[in-house]
């Protein structure tokens, strides 16, 4: 007897020529033949034995051409002998005998980029499945896409059992797939991030205008028969001040669409370039000044440690009285506790919310209940139109990564060759680490457009390929700011989009080419800095770094040099070199049990200026912070988180 999957139909007639065949589904396939089996591989014919004793199961991979299969099964396989002894005859149980791959689509996807798919491989729509159902079938599948409802978890990787090459997400976030557990079983995870800004700008607009004017409330209380036209006065948006927080892809549709309506506009974005911002009319300001001054406050910023719960009790207290906030960037940027307490306070006149931080809420959700909050179930992608643009961007990434093409939407790292990673791995770690240094040193309003990256080695330029510290420094520069992720694949692209030019200089050294690299520099120009003595004499700031005994290192700080290891948290202090100053700041941190990894101070002169540069495990309270502020010897100091 032949079981096979059903979408293998096309061979049959070759097979039940042979014998008797049962259509049966391949989980089925699963269920019923535990195939924790051994593989044998003759040719380029996998066979796996599977451990029920009448069982044999096939799996051919694409590469074989079908109309070479002579079914002179079974081919080189040797039946185990208590089969025959037994007389039983045997079962084959044909699971792949296709030259394409397989895409399963786990959520709904636009027409246009399913005939994409299928024009390329078999693709297999099931939605809503369990985590046990994804599990069982992704073993079966060579590509997955999903929207922001799927969980890929972890076990989804593991009981992929190697096959699953390639994960996207037809949108931007990607919070639903754990990167680390893809990239550990080396599958690539690429996304769509631009062909859904239109739809998620047009849907802010939607819910700004509706809260205004009460569309929701009006419409619910009409169809419960009521006519309240004195209860949903609304307000109006013309001349009012709306502070775009995010001035990223989204952030920017919003900002001109509201303009057209009249909306004077300011943005708050630490990383955003003033001149785009200006270009269409809008002033970027601090964060204070964007929430203390808005009328209307609409959020467009990634989810990252920085960002969440970025509105919260402190900084609703900031806010005018009566602001309205929009949210269609993440829940977790917003406090949710602490808004349900400004609304009831009247603090915050209203909220219309797409983004929740546990997607579906509770229904019992104080905050969605609220009568001054409009909710949607995270539409912001969900257009007609973007769903067609995310479903051919997403279908031709995947395909493109299934044929071994480089992803330009890949969102986690790619295979390196062993040899260059073993050799430039701490290089690797060091270039990231100073990008990420280098970007938490800009003053907010400042913009990142401009960086130059310095290698010193005593190699020559061909021996010494650059592309992955390039990738890295950016990656460095643009992870904490953004909700990008970077790569070698990616990097050029991202930092392309983002108006961010990175040139790099080469410093060729004499001496022993044995070591790849002896320094690192990141310089970034037309920025000021939160920390002026980061500022170099050219008028840039600098961070510079080397690997010594294997360790990234921190060896330049603007003009100080400093030598502290990268790792953990750093403060950098500029203070008047003067005995006892470590032991006061090591006391505060003591204190409030921060841990204290190291402290370095390097000096200009004896009793001058100096950089004290401080380790720390955990963040220190911003009270604890301000403490080391407030000693008098201490000029200006930063916490930078690696
Ligand atoms: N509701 C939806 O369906 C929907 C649709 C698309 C995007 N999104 C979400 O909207 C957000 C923005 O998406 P995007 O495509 O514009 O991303 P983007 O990366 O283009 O823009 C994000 C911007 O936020 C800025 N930023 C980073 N940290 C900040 C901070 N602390 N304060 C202020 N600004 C900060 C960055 O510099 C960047 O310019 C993301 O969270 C994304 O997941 C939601
Ligand atoms: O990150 C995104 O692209 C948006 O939040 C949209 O998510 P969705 O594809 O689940 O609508």
């Amino acid at each position: 007897m032949i079981i096979a999957a059903d979408r293998f139909r096309n061979v049959f007639p070759l097979v039940t020529k042979l014998t008797t065949y049962k259509k049966i589904s391949p989980e089925q396939i699963r269920h019923q033949f535990p195939l924790s089996s051994r593989t044998l591989s003759k040719t380029n014919i996998s066979i796996t034995m599977a451990t029920y004793a009448s069982s044999i199961l096939l799996s051919l991979p694409s590469s074989l051409n079908k109309s070479n299969l002579s079914w002179k099964l079974p081919l080189n396989i040797s039946f185990p002998r208590h089969h025959h002894r037994r007389r039983v005859p045997p079962v084959f149980v044909i699971v792949s005998m296709d030259a394409k791959p397989t895409i399963l689509v786990a959520e709904k996807l636009g027409e246009a980029g399913l005939d994409l798919l299928k024009g390329f491989a078999n693709v297999d729509c099931s939605y809503d499945l369990s985590t046990e159902e994804l599990c069982t079938k992704i073993s079966l599948c060579d590509a997955l896409i999903v929207r922001s409802g799927t969980k890929v978890s972890r076990e989804v990787f593991e009981s992929s059992g190697g096959r699953l090459k390639v994960v996207g997400r037809a949108g931007v976030g990607i919070d639903n797939v754990d990167l680390t557990a893809a990239t550990e079983h080396g599958c690539l995870v690429v996304n769509a991030p631009t062909a859904n800004t239109v739809a998620a700008a047009e849907h802010g607009i939607a819910l700004l205008t509706a809260m205004a004017r009460n569309v929701a409330q009006a419409d619910a209380s009409i169809k419960a028969g009521k006519w309240q036209r004195s209860k949903y006065v609304g307000v109006s948006l013309v001349g009012k001040t709306l502070a775009v927080m995010g001035f990223g892809k989204v952030g920017t549709e919003v900002a001109r669409r509201a303009k057209g309506l009249g909306m004077h506009i300011i943005a708050h974005d630490p990383y955003a370039p003033a001149d785009r911002a200006h270009a269409i009319g809008v002033d970027l300001v601090s964060f204070d000044e964007a929430i203390a001054t808005a009328d209307f406050i609409t959020l467009h910023m990634p989810l990252t440690p920085a960002t969440s719960k970025i509105l919260n009790d402190e900084n609703f207290a900031k806010m005018k009285k009566g602001v309205r906030i929009v949210n269609v960037a993440r829940g977790g940027v917003i406090d949710e506790d602490a808004l349900v307490r400004a609304l009831d306070a009247g603090i915050v006149a209203q909220a219309a919310l797409d983004v929740f931080t546990i997607e579906p809420p509770p229904k019992d959700s104080k905050l969605v209940n609220h009568e001054n909050v409009t909710v949607t179930p995270h539409l912001g992608a969900s257009t007609t139109e973007a769903q067609e643009g995310v479903a051919i961007e997403i279908a031709e990434a995947v395909v493109g990564a299934l044929r071994g093409e480089l992803a330009a939407t890949a969102v986690n790292a790619p295979m390196v060759p062993s040899e260059v990673l073993t050799e430039l791995k701490p290089y690797v770690t060091l270039a990231e680490k100073l990008g990420r240094l280098a970007v938490q040193l800009v003053a907010g309003g400042s913009g990142v457009n401009a960086i130059k990256v310095t290698y010193t080695s005593a190699r020559a330029p061909d021996d010494l390929d650059t592309r992955l510290l390039r990738a890295m420094v950016t990656k460095g520069l643009i992870e904490p700011i953004s909700s990008v992720f970077v790569n070698l694949v990616n990097a050029d692209f991202t930092a392309k989009q983002r108006g961010i030019r990175i040139s790099e200089e080469r410093v060729i050294l004499d001496g022993s080419p044995q070591k790849p690299l002896e320094a690192i520099r990141v310089q970034i120009a037309n920025v000021e800095s939160r920390f002026a003595s980061a500022i170099s004499d050219l008028g840039q700031i600098k961070v510079e770094g080397r690997v010594k005994d294997g360790i990234p290192r921190l060896t330049k700080v603007g003009d100080y040099d400093v030598d502290v290891s990268l790792e953990g948290n750093i403060i950098l202090c500029r203070q008047v070199d003067q005995p006892g100053l470590i032991g006061i700041v090591g006391s505060i941190l003591g204190e409030e049990n921060v841990n204290v990894s190291f402290m370095s101070v390097g000096r200009t002169a004896p009793r001058k200026l100096a950089i004290m540069t401080i380790g720390v495990d955990e963040k220190p309270s911003k009270d604890a912070l301000k403490k080391i502020g407030d000693i008098s010897a201490v000029e200006e100091f930063v916490f930078l988180a690696l």
